[in-house]
């Protein structure tokens, strides 16, 4: 944690990163030169006790921030995982578990999609949120719904008390269309429409949504001016964070999951490879998220074992082991498959070659997934950011660029909280 006291005031501004694993804050100053940072992780819970924990998370991530910096706040902005979702009454309460960015709606969901929605559109999958709705209708009752919520949505919502507000980054897998700004008019289908009432009004990301509630601002010590802001989601965030701008720059996120953003001029959207675009500014953020990741890595090796380890590997030396690590059934992108059926033998009796063919084959799926960008005709590649908890990994980083046609070079700050700050900060002008 990093805080200078007695500064003269200034307007500072706060990024907060949920993401799979854990939840990161960032502090920074009008010069983007960061004030303080905490971090906490999550433990295992009981999907019913997901929400709580997430509040209680965000509530102690800012109570731990230092008074002269909390003090000090005029803008916050919260980042979740795109399609984590909750179903929310009138007071904010969800009314069911929050369901996970890689849990999928029932089959027969998607059949009912795909024969209203456009081909290849990005709600045309097993883990977008419109489909994981349309499963909840069928599990949950509906008669106190009031409102269909990310978790960056209902986060925010706990700062300032409006409730139904979301961005278009976290809105795209509900249906929204950034490009015309509403809704799209299949939503009038018989099927679809009662859910209208339910959706959330969007807006830009970073844009100021309201003050902080004051029993808020008292209770944290906050300016009663603070402006809660729309946010964003993890992989756009880490994108943010990176500071790349131009088309062809692109960011890999090493995260729990191996999420690739690539920025576009065209709009790419192939649901069938899970591939879809974020609105960014007047271009385009093509990409996909895979159910591989650092997870995978976590299910055999600890923090420490995943360092030591890969110390041990030359990265020059292919590994022949050729993998496909997922934790349970079920890939994204760039396999777009709910039934993908992990692959992870054989397993070598050392450690370190085990990882070593991990770290090759998620380069492979790395490489695969830009390949598969650039094939469907987005901008190509023509350098690539690291954001994520794997991006220290500097041998993982020499296998990747093996497989990479483009330089990997060092991002601006790895952190997605950082860039969540900087959206704060800067507002929806930050994307151009
Ligand atoms: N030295 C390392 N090499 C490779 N992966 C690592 C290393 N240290 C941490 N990780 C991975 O980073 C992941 C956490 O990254 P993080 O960005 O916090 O993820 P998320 O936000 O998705 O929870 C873990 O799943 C872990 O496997
Ligand atoms: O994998 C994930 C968790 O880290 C999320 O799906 C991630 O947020 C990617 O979704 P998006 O591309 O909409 O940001």
């Amino acid at each position: 944690m990093t805080s200078r006291l007695s500064e003269p005031p200034t307007h500072l501004s706060l990024g907060i990163d949920f993401g799979t694993s854990g939840a990161r804050a960032i502090v920074i100053d009008p010069d983007c030169c960061v004030r303080a940072e905490v971090k906490s992780a999550f433990a295992e819970v009981d999907p019913a006790e997901r929400a709580s924990v997430w509040k209680t998370t965000l509530f102690e991530l800012i109570g731990d921030l230092p008074i002269d910096v909390r003090a000090q706040l005029t803008q916050i902005a919260i980042n979740g995982t795109s399609s984590t979702i909750l179903l929310c009454n009138a007071q904010g309460e969800p009314l069911h578990p929050a369901v996970l960015y890689n849990e999928t709606c029932d089959p027969e969901d998607l059949d009912l999609l795909d024969a209203i929605v456009p081909l290849g559109h990005t709600v045309l999958s097993a883990s977008s949120s419109l489909a994981k709705f349309l499963t909840l209708s069928r599990q949950t009752d509906f008669s106190d719904a009031h409102a269909l919520m990310h978790q960056a949505d209902w986060l925010a919502y706990q700062l300032h008390g409006c409730l139904g507000i979301s961005d278009y980054h976290n809105s795209l897998k509900l249906g929204y269309d950034p490009a015309i700004e509403t809704y799209p008019d299949w939503f009038q289908d018989e099927q679809l429409r009662f859910l209208l009432p339910l959706l959330p009004r969007v807006i830009a990301p970073g844009t100021p949504i309201a003050p902080v509630q004051p029993a808020i601002a008292q209770r944290f010590d906050l300016p009663p001016h603070c402006q809660i802001c729309a946010g964003t989601t993890d992989s756009i965030a880490a994108f943010l964070a990176s500071g790349a701008s131009y088309p062809g720059e692109a960011v890999t996120s090493l995260g729990s999951t191996l999420v690739l953003k690539l920025l576009s001029q065209t709009r790419i959207d192939q649901a069938q490879y899970g591939i879809y675009s974020h609105r960014f500014g007047q271009q385009w953020l093509v990409g996909g998220a895979s159910n591989t990741g650092g997870a995978v890595l976590q299910q055999y090796f600890s923090t420490a074992e995943l360092a030591s380890l890969s110390a041990l590997i030359d990265p020059q030396v292919v590994s022949p082991l050729d993998y496909y690590p997922l934790l349970k059934p079920g890939e994204r992108f760039p396999i777009n498959d709910p039934d993908l059926q992990p692959r992870l033998q054989p397993r070598p009796d050392q450690p370190a070659a085990f990882l070593h063919g991990l770290l090759e084959s998620l380069a492979r799926i790395e490489a695969q997934g830009y390949r598969l960008l650039q094939e469907q005709g987005a901008t190509p590649v023509t350098q690539i950011y690291t954001a994520g908890g794997g991006a220290q990994n500097l041998t993982w980083q020499a296998i990747r660029q093996r497989y990479l046609q483009a330089s990997i070079k060092e991002p601006r700050h790895r952190q997605a909280a950082y860039g969540t700050a900087l959206l704060a900060a800067r507002g929806c002008k930050l994307m151009g």
